[in-house]
């Protein structure tokens, strides 16, 4: 449990690696013929999730100095996933370890084996692969086979990451999306990662009478890269975009990439259009001016962000709308319960409807105790509100936020705030 001191934060700050960068680069790596080094300044529960689960499934790991050794080895007679609570470590690895196991023993903690999963481990079943029960801890057993697959696009786009990252294993395959594919640009890291490692993603768009598919061609492989550099992860660094937002504090997060695919980039333009200031310096960011105008945010392309986003939409005056959020509710929490729940405890104004969310704020809140419910990112939300409270903020669970982000509350206080453990 972590108190957080109503205290504006300033200053500059260094981005943190990626997670979703992170676990694509070591699948790919892992999967080459030849080994790689990757450049990764810090880690997190997710990243060492898949460093786990990769090492479980034959490779030799190091991490050192912030360097990643990967050695790709042959694949164990009985392989292993070990995702702790990392969805993306689960769902990308589930198709990638049957299209090199024969079998592979799978866990899961937390809240991850209630999330759904029922979409790829049919697909999986129709080409090759047996589970001993739906959910885990099970077994799968057999090779997962090239061919067609087709995939519904409104529950997990790491159902796609993960066949696509298999399918160079398996040889000439395509993945067909039911419906728009949400998420969107979380596939479109997993292509562009892939390219980075040597395999080429070929992408027919939706047209009116057809979905939109992923085609990988046979004797296609992954080549290991030296030296190869995570990019700075936008789903934290917003954290800071909106905490200069809420104060008008300017904050510069050093080592950012403006051109990345990542889907949490659009925090730059969420912020911005709330009247706060971007400015470039190279790959630094400062972000400052206080934002005024009311958020209207689309969630369908951007789930991660509303927790950050509901913090900010409380220190502007008037109403803010978030929309179309169901996926909200198979994260590590029901995020848009726990968010409304969030913003109420601490004396703010939310309504839901449906799968839509609207807060009025005021430009302040009361402070007081909230349950981040396991979810590192409610305990992102909750640290940022106090930037705004009249009273001490105090974090149930804030322990959660090693899942992605172990250094959070030390980066906290290195910019002038005030949190510590209680
Ligand atoms: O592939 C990824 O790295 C992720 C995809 C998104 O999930 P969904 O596609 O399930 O919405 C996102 O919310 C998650 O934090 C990370
Ligand atoms: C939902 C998240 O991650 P994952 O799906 O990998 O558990 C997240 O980081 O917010």
């Amino acid at each position: 449990m972590h108190t957080v001191t109503p205290k504006h934060i300033g200053g500059t700050i260094p981005a943190i690696p990626a997670k979703a960068h992170a676990h694509r680069a070591l699948i790919a790596a892992a999967l080459a013929t030849t080994p790689s080094t990757i450049l990764l300044s810090r880690t997190s529960k997710d990243i060492d999730a898949t460093m786990a689960s990769l090492r479980a499934l034959g490779s030799a790991i190091t991490y050192t100095d912030n360097i990643i050794h990967v050695h790709p080895s042959s694949a164990p007679s009985v392989g292993g996933i070990l995702p702790h609570e990392s969805g993306t470590t689960l769902r990308l690895l589930l198709p990638v370890s049957a299209s090199i196991c024969n079998r592979v023993e799978v866990d899961a903690k937390g809240r991850l084996p209630d999330r759904p999963l029922e979409p790829l481990l049919g697909e999986m079943k129709s080409h090759g692969v047996t589970f001993s029960q739906d959910k885990p801890p099970f077994t799968m057993s057999g090779k997962l086979q090239a061919g067609h697959y087709k995939m519904v696009g409104n529950v997990s786009s790491q159902f796609f990451s993960g066949l696509l990252l298999a399918a160079p294993q398996m040889g000439e395959s395509t993945i067909e999306s039911v419906g728009t594919l949400q998420s969107r640009d979380y596939v479109t890291l997993t292509i562009t990662t892939m390219q980075d490692f040597g395999v080429k993603v070929t992408t027919t768009p939706a047209t009116d009478t057809t979905n939109e598919t992923f085609t990988i061609a046979n004797d296609t492989h992954f080549t290991g890269r030296d030296n190869y550099q995570i990019e700075g992860d936008w789903s934290n660094a917003a954290i800071w975009l909106v905490a200069a937002a809420l104060t008008g504090n300017s904050i510069t997060i050093t080592g950012m990439n403006k051109d990345s695919v990542q889907a949490d980039r659009r925090i730059m333009q969420i912020v911005e259009d709330a009247g706060s200031t971007l400015t470039w310096n190279g790959m630094d960011l400062t972000v400052s001016g206080k934002a005024t105008k009311p958020l209207n945010v689309d969630l369908e392309q951007m789930p991660d962000l509303l927790p950050v986003l509901s913090a900010l939409a409380c220190g502007i005056v008037g109403e803010s709308s978030f929309t179309k959020g169901a996926r909200l509710r198979l994260k590590e929490s029901d995020r848009l319960a726990a968010v409304a729940q969030l913003v109420t405890d601490l004396g703010g104004s939310v309504r839901m409807d449906g799968d839509d969310l609207y807060i009025t704020g005021t430009g302040s809140l009361k402070g007081g105790q909230v349950d981040c419910v396991n979810d590192h990112r409610l305990v992102m939300a909750g640290a940022l509100a106090a930037l705004i409270s009249e009273n001490p903020v105090i974090l149930k669970d804030s322990e959660a936020i090693t899942k992605s982000y172990p250094d959070f509350f030390d980066d906290w206080n290195l910019l002038g705030g005030e949190a510590h453990v209680i």
